[in-house]
């Protein structure tokens, strides 16, 4: 629901294809989704360091840094989830117009609110990764004690445990971190790029 009104688009002069042309790459969405501890920061922080040494032009989104910033007055009620998706799906179509690989690291745990940014873009600018680990591989990794903090009750409506998460249906990538190395998932992602062009 747009609260603006008297407002007007003003497009640029360069476009998002010539700045493609310039990048000599294609710009896209990368979007991460899974459980908390699934391993979508490792996952991402490692990719963006193998496509910066390729001379890509990435930038990754998090969800705790972005949460410090842009959303810090956001928690985790299903509609603030809702509207942190909204909003990190706006900033990344604005990275994806700048000519950027954009990587986001966010739970997104409703599959609507990841089919509402899928639907921002072009058809081919929408990367949903799935990162699949078990509830229970996740609580045994345990990166950051969150689990073990709503297990005891100290934080309440935490994915997996009473919050909900839902799997994509048909993502483009399936990574499954608790079969797959660092090495092997971050290979994949590139493999995928580099079959479907959108690097050269
Ligand atoms: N209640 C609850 N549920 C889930 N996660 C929680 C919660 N409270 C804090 N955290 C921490 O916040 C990180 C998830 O933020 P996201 O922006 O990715 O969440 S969401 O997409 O809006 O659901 C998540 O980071 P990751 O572990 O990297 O996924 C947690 O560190
Ligand atoms: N194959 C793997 N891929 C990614 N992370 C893994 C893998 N195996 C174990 N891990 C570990 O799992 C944890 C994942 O944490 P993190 O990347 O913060 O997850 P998320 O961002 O999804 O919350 C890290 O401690 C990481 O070292």
């Amino acid at each position: 629901m747009s609260k603006s009104t008297n407002i007007s688009w003003h497009d640029s002069i360069i476009t998002k294809t010539e700045r493609q042309t310039k990048n000599k790459h294609k710009s896209a969405i990368l979007w991460f989704t899974g459980l908390s501890g699934s391993g979508k920061s490792t996952i991402t922080v490692e990719l963006e360091r193998k496509l910066y040494q390729l001379g890509i032009y990435t930038y990754r989104l998090d969800g705790d840094n972005i949460r410090h910033g842009l959303n810090k007055n956001l928690g985790f009620s299903p509609e603030d989830r809702t509207e942190n998706i909204r909003r990190i799906g706006e900033v990344a179509k604005l990275f994806v117009n700048a000519g950027v690989l954009t990587l986001t690291a966010f739970i997104s745990p409703y599959r609507e609110d990841r089919n509402q940014v899928r639907a921002l873009v072009a058809e081919r600018e929408f990367i949903e990764v799935y990162v699949r680990c078990s509830l229970e591989a996740c609580e045994h990794r345990d990166p950051k004690g969150l689990y073990q903090k709503a297990r005891s009750g100290e934080i309440t409506g935490f994915t997996g445990i009473d919050a909900p998460y839902e799997e994509p249906i048909n993502p483009e990538l399936t990574i499954d971190t608790e079969e797959q190395s660092l090495d092997e998932a971050v290979q994949q992602v590139i493999n995928y790029l580099l079959e479907n062009e959108y690097l050269n």
